[in-house]
């Protein structure tokens, strides 16, 4: 029998991953043997058998598969058996690495002199820059060479340099870059070993599996190497990710070894104060869950459920029946590495969609669902043909806290409202100090940067340069950045800089800030409605150019209605502890009024002929009221304003006056009139109500 081998179809030359030359070629099943010899695979617990029934094709409509009627109840127990071959992935535990590994000496000897000799040298170097005052002019060198050293070390040293590229309260900026390129470009291993992985792991022969399979991967990254195929049963494109092969015992020695310097420095070392060795078991223990790719299944399965409804975000399904502790199979997703600017335009489309697309979906998985995916370098985001974005390896995933999360929406307002006290205040909350940390040294320093950086407007703000800006900050007071935070700022900077590749000019903030105004503008959690009433009143006083602001915003976020708009301050309004703000409001709805009676007899003054003014005015100049023009451009502009706002609300088709009825019943209430004060006020405070009873079409009701 001849080797079969089949030209790759265009859809897999156009797949950017591929560094397959052009008439690359699959191999096909039915000769799987001749290519590559596997092991006999030795015969296999029933259960763990994959049947290999053909199933009809999915339907291909509109480019895209349909999705079949997945079984439910087929699919759990799918999972149940993935979960059963995977019983066995290891589990982090320190005591086991140090039973094991104190009987090895010669092992643990040989490992740390490579460790040593690599890092000490960088460390010599470093040494050098220092003694001849050349550090910083080397440090983008000394960056290149560390995440050349760290490839070399192997897997854990790659997951270390990635994990430091997400902390900016540890490595300078040069350092953050250049480690965060340790993506999918590393060694790969044989592809026979990888093959005979996949039967093994599956206990079923690889022809009865996958109708083809590409020859070599089409990436390697840290921990495995992916491989696209054709599934036999469904003909379906699928990745396979294989587990790279010994590397459980290869990071097992590097944790255990790396954990003894933890010791060390925490003995020893005074000016670290943090638990290292706590950090490095936390580290490993996700290092650990990485390595079982049944959980990363389930993470990519929680991921699609949450975005099931959003329909430029895709997130590939897994076969579970194809899945185990080492091999991961799931849909292949055709697409561009989001920063291939060229080949994504090509395709027609605009890589500034993609990355709003992006940002939205990272703030909804940040803020709203608390669960995100924590690794979303370039090599993990595609731009499908259909210009969906696409998310691949959940390995890494994470969760915001739930308190944290409205802190998070908190210490933007603060930011925005340049209110430092508060902005060193979420600290707290946020996890970042512990509550004895006296904060008041931090706000000048918060001022110091911040003045600066605001000078621009928040549409202007540079992302990168606000969390280097923050960085600086937090390296120098007792700050302790929880991880879930140096991910969120990752994630967001990831994606600016994508951006900055198409758009020099782009703002992740600006592109953010619609998402921040609607959640303050609808969101009921009273962390966040304290922080809406704190932005729009200052000293007493309603700052209508803020709400405009913020309905502008609001309104661009595709979630947004306006029929939900500030009803959560409404509520308070209403509720016992809506006191303060109740009086804010009469006070405001005066001050609104009197605009608005006296921007009418302006207007009918001015309308008048010339004589009528004189007769009117008598004799003063500065017109029937007698105001300056600077106090009749503030009133102008405030009536100019208020319209403005009610333009904006009415505009949109939801919006149901009646929101406003709980600002009716506060100017009503008996409490309310002495609220109002004065009795100018009190008398313009029932002319407020009458003109609202007007706006809302509600009949009057007597007031005394
Ligand atoms: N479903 C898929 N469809 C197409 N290509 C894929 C798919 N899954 C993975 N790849 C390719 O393989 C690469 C490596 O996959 P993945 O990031 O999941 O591996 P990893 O070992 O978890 O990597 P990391 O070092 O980032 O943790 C991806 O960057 C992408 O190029």
């Amino acid at each position: 029998m001849s080797l079969l081998i089949v030209p790759i179809s265009s859809s897999f030359v156009g797949q950017p991953y591929l560094s397959w030359p052009r008439g690359s070629f699959l191999i096909q099943s039915s000769n799987l043997r001749h290519s590559y010899r596997p092991r006999r695979v030795k015969p296999v617990p029933r259960a763990a058998l994959v049947e290999a029934t053909p199933k009809p094709l999915p339907v291909i409509r509109d480019g895209s598969f349909q999705v079949l009627a997945v079984d439910r109840t087929d699919d759990i127990q799918a999972e149940t058996r993935a979960l059963s071959r995977a019983a066995n992935a290891s589990i982090y535990s320190p005591q086991l690495l140090v039973t094991k590994y104190t009987s090895r000496p010669i092992e643990v000897v040989r490992r740390t002199l490579q460790i040593l000799t690599a890092l000490g040298s960088f460390g010599f170097k470093l040494f050098l820059d220092q003694k001849n005052g050349v550090l910083d002019q080397n440090k983008r060198r000394r960056a290149a060479e560390l995440r050349r050293i760290f490839t070399r070390l192997g897997p854990t040293f790659v997951k270390l340099g990635q994990g430091l590229s997400t902390r900016p309260d540890i490595c300078p900026p040069e350092y953050l870059e250049e480690l965060s390129e340790l993506q999918d470009a590393l060694p790969t291993f044989p592809d026979a070993e990888a093959f005979s992985c996949i039967e093994k792991e599956l206990g079923v022969p690889l022809d009865s599996i996958y109708s083809s399979i590409s020859p070599s991967p089409i990436a390697a990254a840290s921990l495995g190497q992916v491989y696209k195929a054709r599934l036999k049963y469904s003909g379906q494109l699928v990745a396979v990710k294989v587990q790279r092969p010994g590397i459980e015992e290869a990071i097992g020695l590097d944790f255990y070894l790396i954990r003894g310097v933890g010791f060390f420095i925490n003995k020893y070392v005074d000016i670290i104060t943090s638990d290292v060795v706590a950090l490095i078991d936390e580290f490993a223990r996700r290092v650990y869950q990485e390595l079982n790719y049944v959980q990363e299944g389930q993470n990519a399965r929680r991921f699609r459920k949450l975005y099931a409804d959003k329909e430029d975000i895709l997130v590939p399904d897994i076969f579970w029946d194809y899945t185990s502790g080492k091999v991961l199979t799931m849909d292949w997703v055709d697409g561009v590495k989001l920063n291939e600017q060229d080949a994504i335009e090509r395709q027609g489309l605009k890589v500034l969609d993609l990355v709003n697309t992006g940002i939205q979906c990272s703030l909804r998985q940040l803020l709203e669902y608390g669960y995100f995916h924590a690794d979303p370098h370039p090599g993990n985001l595609l731009a499908t043909p259909e210009g969906k974005l696409a998310f691949l390896d959940f390995g890494m995933m994470s969760e915001t806290p739930e308190e944290a999360r409205f802190a998070i929406i908190g210490h933007v307002v603060h930011l925005v409202n340049r209110d430092y006290e508060a902005m060193a205040r979420d600290y707290y909350a946020l996890d970042f100090l512990s509550p004895e940390v006296d904060v008041s040294p931090i706000v000048p320093a918060l001022r110091d940067f911040f003045d600066d950086a605001l000078s621009y407007t928040v549409s202007e703000l540079n992302f990168k340069t606000l969390v280097d800006g923050l960085g600086a900050v937090l390296y120098q007071y007792p700050f302790n950045v929880p991880p879930y935070y140096a991910l969120i700022l990752r994630s967001l900077t990831v994606l600016e800089g994508l951006a900055l590749y198409a758009d020099p000019n782009f703002k992740v903030l600006a592109a953010s800030y619609p998402y921040f105004a609607k959640r303050l503008l609808t969101d009921p959690n009273p962390y966040l409605r304290d922080a809406l009433v704190e932005l729009l009143f200052k000293d007493g006083k309603f700052r209508w150019n803020r709400l405009e602001n913020l309905l502008v915003q609001g309104s661009k976020d595709r979630d947004f209605s306006t029929k939900e708009a500030l009803q959560p301050v409404l509520k308070l309004l209403l509720g016992p502890g809506g006191e303060e703000l109740r009086t804010l409001v009469i006070k405001e709805a005066v001050r609104v009024t009197e605009v608005f009676t006296l921007g009418t007899i302006i207007d009918t003054y001015n309308s008048m002929p010339i004589f009528m003014r004189t007769f009117i005015a008598n004799g003063n100049a500065a017109g029937p009221l007698m105001m300056s023009d600077a106090e009749l451009q503030s009133m102008v502009e405030l009536r100019a304003q208020v319209l403005r706002i009610w333009g904006l609300l009415r505009s949109s088709e939801n919006f149901d006056p009646s929101i406003l009825l709980p600002i009716l019943q506060v100017l009503q209430q008996p409490e309310g009139r002495t609220l109002g004060g004065r009795v100018l006020g009190g008398i313009t405070q029932r002319l407020a109500a009458r003109l609202l009873q007007q706006v809302l079409r509600v009949p009057a009701v007597a007031s005394g």
